[in-house]
């Protein structure tokens, strides 16, 4: 599903060159729930920025579905996101000047304007179905500051999983909330990896990481382990899928 093969990342500035990312090899495979974790500055969030296609690697390959994103551009990848990727923050990212269901449609309304047909009744329809998915349903007219931190989060959620996205990607989700907030987002998640969505989440909580099926550890930048943590979840020595042939892109594996 999400396939990454040696990759580096170097952060420059004029003075300082930082190796956030060094030779990072990782397979996630439809449907599992794959946790990362590591000391802060390890470089986490930009594997999830990478994977997110958020941010480009220095050396190596991005692949999602067995397609190489690396000659696509911007957008073409912003497109290939909003399709595939829902993506949850610890700040949750709301606009504050728009209500709760606003919050929510603004996927589908990026994907109206870029040649989507769904309507404003339909857009509208999916995102009172998203909100229901996470307990909302009785908050769609309330504005973000009006709202718990748990709420925050669970709009954000029903914001990244409104046009149906196979992947999740969650940066510390829970890292705002007290646990028992955070014991209700996680559950939320593990119902939709349930429903079939593939999640990938970083968290500094080993109770959480406990929760998922695989936990990918990172030291410096560098992989440090890969541990399966029940049945579902793929293992440390799994290779890189199968690359299927798209003319518009290049092969993994050729
Ligand atoms: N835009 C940037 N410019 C320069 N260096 C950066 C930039 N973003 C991150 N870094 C550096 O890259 C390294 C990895 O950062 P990253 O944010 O991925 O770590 P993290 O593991 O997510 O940390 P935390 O747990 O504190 O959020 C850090 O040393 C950081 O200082």
């Amino acid at each position: 599903m999400i396939t990454l093969q040696n990759i580096e990342k170097v952060y420059r500035t004029s003075s300082i060159e930082t190796l956030a990312l060094n030779n990072i090899n990782i397979n996630i495979r439809k449907g599992e729930f794959v946790s990362i974790m590591g000391p802060s500055g390890c470089g986490k969030s930009t594997l999830l920025n990478i994977m997110g296609l958020l941010d480009e690697p220095s050396k190596g390959n991005v692949a999602i579905d067995g397609q190489l994103v690396k000659s696509y551009r911007d957008k073409e990848l912003a497109a290939l996101r909003n399709q595939k990727i829902g993506l949850i923050f610890q700040s949750f990212h709301l606009i504050n000047d728009l209500s709760v269901l606003d919050n929510v449609e603004i996927p589908l309304l990026y994907r109206s304007r870029n040649g989507g047909s769904a309507s404003g009744k339909s857009r509208l329809d999916h995102a009172k179905e998203a909100l229901e998915k996470v307990g909302l349903s009785n908050r769609t007219k309330h504005f973000p500051r009006q709202l718990s931190g748990g709420q925050k989060q669970r709009v954000a959620i029903a914001r990244a999983i409104v046009g149906n996205p196979e992947i999740i990607l969650a940066d510390e989700p829970t890292g705002n909330l007290d646990s028992v907030m955070g014991n209700e987002i996680m559950s939320i998640l593990q119902g939709l990896n349930n429903d079939g969505a593939t999640i990938i989440m970083v968290t500094h909580d080993e109770s959480m990481a406990k929760k998922t099926d695989r936990l990918i550890r990172l030291f410096d930048g560098t992989q440090v382990g890969d541990s399966v943590l029940r049945a579902g979840g793929a293992g440390p020595g799994d290779n890189p899928g199968h690359f299927t042939h798209n003319p518009t892109s290049q092969l993994l594996n050729p």
